[in-house]
């Protein structure tokens, strides 16, 4: 069953996206109307969330088996507060190929009734309810005018940021994501003085339920989506290696990394945003990892001009690295859900030049016979296998090398390269079997093709 209508582009952006998806070479592989399906399935699925929730284990800390059993056990023990009178039954299956993931069914879109009372909150926090997080304060723009803690309040998601903050009441483009329990009052949240923090809306009857991981076994498990685990995997890298990630915050590929090497060996992550430095050192910490170094830095500029440089930080001499992770700054329009996006088409194109800088770092300070792992969580032709086709004219030392595992489709036509580099790289691409997936069908079955819109081509330097 459809809720959402397909996600809301600007008419530019949707053409643009059209002629990449129609592009010569795919029309003249599949024809066009093929393609054209291609693409109306692809604008349906990005509004809707995955059918399931996939979070990375801390293997190196416990036992997929046993991290799965805890799991299970704080899930019922979340049920058994919820006031919901459904019962989830928790059902986490281990991913058939990926040894520290587990994935947990979401059970949606559910015959919810809407109250009276309406909370609008920005389409961001729309999203994080519609994948089981509660409704934090910062994220309520309007609310009733006498919205007392413990009143059921309908949740509406703001889809193109027009509501005002403090609003009493939104007729803009909403849409419904469940119902709740409000936790604060209205004066509470809107307070100019301290800014509200934590729980603003229990969320007990949400369109799509799927357990709140909030608190849940920090240390042990983290909230990724499936993708974005496979990169960690297809970089491989090993204990005692010496890696970078490039654009690492919040760090969730950063600490999959040094899970990977058991802790052996140093993963220096660097992000551009001083704050974001704290989230990744905070995530490190909360999975007991060492082993990882964080900076703030603009990683365009990681290349030290000399080999001399001698300090511990960036920049860093070329060649310093076993391998490279660059997980580009993106135009992220594979995320899901996405009811809307407000961006304009120039907004949307503006991410190439700076992912070649990046590209240029990447490669310099990658040692030979060294691994980079180029990804993305966006859609577009322009940010992913056109930077591919660049690459390999850039950089002759690159050879372009099978994914292991290699979940997703392959690269899609239309940039020029030839059928076994297509081959070679992983395109998650959920429009392909959309409407196909059966929601009765096994967890393991549906996961790898229910997934966010994603991009992983893995290179050598030789
Ligand atoms: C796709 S996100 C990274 C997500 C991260 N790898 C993870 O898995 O948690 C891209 C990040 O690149 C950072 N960024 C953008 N430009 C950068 C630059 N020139 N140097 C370093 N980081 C940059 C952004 O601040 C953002 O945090």
């Amino acid at each position: 069953m459809s809720v959402f209508p397909r996600i809301s582009l600007k008419p530019e952006v949707t053409e643009y996206l059209r002629s990449a998806f129609l592009n010569k070479e795919v029309s003249a592989a599949g024809g066009l109307q093929e393609a054209e399906c291609r693409f109306q399935k692809l604008l349906a699925c990005l509004s809707h969330p995955p059918s399931y929730t996939c979070v990375r284990a801390s293997t190196h800390l416990a036992p997929l088996e046993d991290i799965g059993l805890r799991l299970t056990e704080e899930l019922r023990k979340q049920q058994k507060c919820s006031s919901s009178a459904e019962e989830l039954s928790v059902g986490i299956a281990p991913h058939p190929r990926l040894a520290d993931v587990l994935l947990l069914p979401v059970d949606g879109p559910r015959p919810v009734e809407r109250l009276s009372s309406e909370v609008v909150v920005g389409a961001q926090c729309g999203s994080a309810v519609l994948r089981g997080a509660h409704v934090f304060a910062p994220g309520i723009v309007g609310s009733p005018k006498y919205m007392k803690a413990g009143d059921p309040v309908s949740v509406f998601s703001d889809l193109e940021g027009r509501c005002t903050r403090g609003a009493t009441g939104f007729q803009g483009n909403k849409v419904f994501v469940g119902n709740g329990v409000a936790q604060m009052d209205r004066s509470a949240i809107f307070a100019t003085d301290t800014p509200a923090r934590g729980v603003g809306v229990r969320m007990v009857d949400p369109l799509y339920q799927s357990p709140s991981f909030d608190g849940v076994l920090p240390g042990m498990v983290f909230l990724q989506n499936l993708p974005s685990v496979v990169v960690g995997h297809v970089l491989g890298p090993r204990p005692g290696e010496r890696i970078l990630d490039m654009c690492a915050a919040p760090g969730g590929k950063t600490c999959h990394i040094a899970a990977l090497m058991g802790d052996k060996g140093e993963v220096v992550a660097l992000d551009r945003i001083r704050n974001k430095i704290d989230h990744i050192r905070q995530n490190a910490q909360m999975l007991s990892l060492q082993s990882i170094k964080a900076y703030c830095f603009n990683s365009t500029q990681a290349v030290s001009d000399g080999p001399t440089h001698q300090a511990e930080g960036p920049p860093f001499p070329p060649e310093s690295f076993d391998r490279v992770l660059l997980d580009a700054p993106c135009s992220g329009l594979g995320q899901r859900p996405n009811m809307a996006c407000t961006w304009s088409l120039k907004e949307v194109s503006s991410y190439q030049p700076l992912q070649r800088k990046l590209f240029h770092a990447a490669v310099r300070l990658l040692k030979k016979g060294g691994v980079l792992v180029y990804s993305t969580c966006t859609i577009t032709l322009a940010e992913n296998e056109e930077q591919v086709a660049w690459a390999l004219g850039a950089f002759p030392c690159l050879t372009l090398q099978p994914q292991e595992p290699h979940i997703g489709a392959e690269g899609m036509l239309g940039a020029g390269l030839s059928p076994e580099q297509l081959r070679v790289l992983q395109r998650f691409s959920p429009e392909l079997s959309w409407d196909q997936i059966e929601t009765t069908a096994p967890l393991a079955c549906r996961a790898d093709r229910d997934t966010i819109g994603f991009f992983i081509a893995k290179f050598l330097k030789t």
